[in-house]
């Protein structure tokens, strides 16, 4: 039996067990290990994991695992990571750190994380619907109200469609509430359920809005929070895009394996 000492974080109700492996000492290719401490009834508990390792070019590398051991960029993870390395000292209240997807920037204001996401370039437009890559693949549906809707059995159809059945989408269901604050429901890819909000998800969504007028901020009201997402639009491209919301430690832990 092994003992590993664990945090527990969560973003706006997207949880993560947080593990400190700057010593290396996480068995990264042990994907049953990672299912097995996100499961809520024999494990932990939480909507994914991520270790916080050295990196040689920036303050830290954060490795994210979906609870079925894919591995993605995580926009609330990265939140919680950022809040994280500052629990753990390596940082202060801005950093430059490593994710699956490059270096990214962030600024910690008291409790929120304002989060620096890649620009977003292309994008396709299926029907009224949009697909967005923020980091991670996002499929965007408007309805009219995300009250009625089963985002378990409509996200699941579409993310095991034949386009996406390989590789999966995310997909994302919102509600315009008024020109720049929309209701959100997520089904996530890897969780393969719906989670309480989904940064990347709610990034894309806010720039599905943007596309449709000329905005620079737009509220999202997720089942966990609220997040915020600010952008720059040129020419039907995206760039400072910042996703902003609360990070909060919930409790630490050791778990006998
Ligand atoms: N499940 C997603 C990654 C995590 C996304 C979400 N938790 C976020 O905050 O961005 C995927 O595999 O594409």
């Amino acid at each position: 039996m092994a003992t590993i000492s664990f945090y527990k974080y969560q973003g706006t109700g997207n949880d993560f067990v947080m593990i400190d492996n700057r010593d290396q000492r996480f068995d990264k290719s042990n994907l049953s290990l990672i299912s097995h401490l996100c499961d809520r009834r024999f494990g932990i508990g939480a909507d994914g994991v991520i270790l916080i390792e050295e990196s040689a070019s920036s303050d830290f590398e954060m490795i994210y695992f979906n609870p079925d051991g894919s591995q993605s960029l995580c926009g609330n993870g990265s939140r919680c990571a950022v809040m994280f390395a500052c629990f753990l000292q390596i940082i202060e209240d801005e950093t430059a750190f490593m994710a699956i997807d490059g270096e990214h920037t962030a600024r910690i204001d008291g409790d929120l994380v304002h989060l620096k996401m890649h620009d977003v370039e292309s994008y396709e437009e299926i029907g009224e619907d949009y697909l967005i890559d923020t980091g991670s693949p996002h499929y965007i549906k408007y309805v009219e109200s995300i009250d009625t809707i089963d985002p378990i059995a409509e996200g699941r159809s579409i993310r095991y469609s034949e386009r996406f059945s390989e590789k999966g989408v995310n997909v994302n269901f919102l509600e315009k509430v008024n020109t720049n604050t929309l209701n959100i429901r997520t089904y996530e890819r890897g969780v393969e359920g719906e989670t309480l909000s989904c940064g990347t998800g709610c990034t894309a969504a806010a720039l599905s809005l943007g596309l449709q007028q000329e905005l620079a901020s737009v509220n999202l009201q997720a089942q966990g929070g609220l997040l915020r997402v600010d952008f720059k639009k040129e020419n039907g491209r995206f760039s400072n895009i910042y996703l902003i919301g609360p990070a909060k430690a919930v409790f630490q832990g050791q778990i006998e394996v």
